[in-house]
């Protein structure tokens, strides 16, 4: 799967395509497809010390990763992980010398009450690192019920918390808030993929199950590239 994906993002030299795999599979995949840009799942926010079963970054960077995904709902719901945790590994993770992506997105049950927006502020607000830049971050909406559901929201409500988004992000990062890349998660399929990544604001997608086999992700890649 990887090669074909690896040929696949090598056909569109104008697109950043990257595979986050477990931790174990990192090393391998980068000495599998070295041109292929390879991150992880998550890391760690400290640099030393005793952090028995946790991953700093600067080893991700070490084995040739480029990426770590901070904040992932999973993350958030299964380890508790807050705002100020998921800002501090973002912040390691830059500092190692990799791109963090910081995922935002509310719950069904904060969507039905009208918060999905305000929801999604309070999490940029609490987790982007104040020095990150558009080399350095990139921010990905998922909301909580979209992921591996099968369900997305409409390419309106999309395009309205994207433009929230990017508006926040101008608000705590300046000029460099322009630059951010805003991707799109949750059941990102071949057959979607073109539409919501033509919606304003929204610069690329973070997909999940759809990403594990070449049939489902080299379509969404030729999507990306329009
Ligand atoms: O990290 C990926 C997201 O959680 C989306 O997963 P999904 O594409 O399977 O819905």
């Amino acid at each position: 799967e990887l090669d074909a994906i690896a040929a696949a993002a090598a056909a569109h030299p104008g697109l950043d395509v990257a595979i986050c795999p477990p931790f174990p599979l990192i090393q391998a995949a980068v000495q599998r497809q070295p041109a292929l840009a390879i991150g992880a799942q998550d890391c760690h926010t400290g640099t030393s010390g005793a952090h028995t079963g946790d991953v700093a970054a600067a080893l991700i960077a070490d084995v040739g990763g480029r990426y770590a995904i901070v904040g992932h709902s999973e993350r958030r719901a299964d380890h508790g992980e807050d705002d100020a945790l998921v800002r501090a590994k973002a912040e390691a993770a830059i500092a190692a010398g990799l791109v963090a992506i910081v995922c935002v997105g509310e719950t069904e049950a904060e969507r039905d009450a009208g918060r999905a927006v305000a929801v999604v502020e309070g999490q940029l607000d609490g987790s982007v690192p104040p020095a990150g830049t558009g080399a350095t971050l990139v921010v990905a909406y998922e909301p909580v019920w979209a992921i591996g559901t099968g369900r997305t929201p409409s390419a309106g409500d999309v395009g309205e918390m994207h433009g929230a988004i990017r508006a926040r992000l101008q608000t705590l990062l300046g000029g460099e808030g322009a630059k951010v890349r805003i991707l799109y998660g949750g059941s990102v399929k071949p057959a979607n993929a073109a539409e919501l990544m033509a919606v304003a604001d929204v610069d690329g997608a973070l997909v999940g199950g759809a990403s594990l086999t070449a049939e489902q992700f080299v379509p969404i890649i030729a999507g990306a590239a329009g």
